[in-house]
């Protein structure tokens, strides 16, 4: 196994792009975020002004019928479409133009909600981020696994990484175990945790920025939501995953001064994606 690339400033500095002037918010990209239940639609706030905060043009928020007004007051910037049922996803059933997908923040696992997965992984090319409850129906479910596109981006915490891929006795088995399944699914797959490591195949990159103030509720809904961004704005598959890691660790150790461990929640990861993006030009 190949030993990990540090992924610093100098490794994002090779893939950052800067906005072309004469852009417009159709061709910054569309991003689609799906999840949300009753009690968990902040999830689906939080991804989705994330995506906005990171660059992408126009987002669009699928959610159960609960969640439309909720979404509509607390990001306003955003479009909402809702599900036939009122608590959580049914089916994902609408018709739209999006440059990527992130799916599974707060989506909870209702039967109806894992065959609305099922039949959504059945239909979909469009670049994807997997989160979360979509996580968790793929582990209830293996044999879907096989619906998964090829370069579908899955961000396990280590709870979820446990479901998908079975117990480890050591880092280096749990980390061997991720390699596997990057491998035979061809999927890029954020092992979040402290340090989060980067898996695309045999690349392994372990991410230099973030502190224990990202300890928080709400913390990986907002990375799913900068990732899938990301993708929408046409960087690669790996490239997005790498940008997105750094840059949402970078605005924790940005805040860590003025809000300290303690005081610091997911929304302050959104307040700071500027200053990661302006650290990046000087
Ligand atoms: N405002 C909202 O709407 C919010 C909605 N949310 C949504 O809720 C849904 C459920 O997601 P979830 O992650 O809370 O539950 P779940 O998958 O059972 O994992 C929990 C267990 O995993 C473990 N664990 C986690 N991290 C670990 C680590 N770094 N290192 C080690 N272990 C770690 C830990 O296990 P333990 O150590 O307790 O055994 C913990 O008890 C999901 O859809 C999400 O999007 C949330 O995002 C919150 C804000
Ligand atoms: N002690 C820590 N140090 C660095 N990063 C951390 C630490 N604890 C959590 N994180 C990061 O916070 C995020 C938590 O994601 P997740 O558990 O999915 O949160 P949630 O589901 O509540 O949104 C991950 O990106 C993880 O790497
Ligand atoms: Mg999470």
């Amino acid at each position: 196994m190949n030993s990990p690339t540090p992924l610093d400033r100098n490794e994002i500095l090779k893939r950052y792009k800067t906005i072309d002037k004469y852009t417009h918010k159709g061709i910054q990209g569309h991003v689609l975020i799906i999840g949300g239940s009753y009690g968990k639609i902040g999830a689906v706030c939080l991804a989705s002004k994330a995506a906005l905060k990171t660059g992408c043009g126009l987002v669009t928020a699928f959610v159960p019928q609960c969640g439309y007004e909720i979404v509509q007051a607390s990001v306003p910037e955003v479009m909402v479409v809702t599900d036939d049922h009122e608590k959580y996803i049914s089916e994902i059933a609408l018709n739209l133009d999006v440059n990527a997908i992130g799916i599974g923040p707060g989506m909870g696992q209702k039967m109806a909600t894992q065959k609305a997965l099922h039949d959504f992984l059945s239909n979909t090319s469009i670049p994807l981020v997997i989160d979360a409850d979509a996580l968790n129906i793929l582990s209830n479910n293996p044999s879907w696994v096989a619906l998964v596109s090829p370069r579908t981006i899955l961000t396990p915490h280590p709870k979820e990484l446990e479901r998908l891929i079975g117990k480890w006795h050591s880092d280096e088995e749990k980390l061997g175990k991720t390699v596997v399944f990057s491998l035979v699914n061809q999927v890029v797959i954020v092992m979040k945790g402290a340090p989060t490591y980067i898996i695309n195949g045999e690349m392994i990159y372990v991410n230099t920025t973030g502190n224990a103030a990202l300890a928080t509720a709400g913390s990986g809904d907002v990375l799913t939501g900068m990732i899938t961004s990301l993708l929408a704005q046409s960087y690669s598959p790996i490239d997005a995953a790498l940008l997105g890691v750094y840059l949402h660790g970078l605005t924790a150790d940005i805040a860590l001064p003025t809000t300290g461990y303690q005081s610091f929640i997911a929304s302050d990861i959104i307040e700071n994606i500027g200053r990661a993006y302006l650290s990046l030009e000087n």
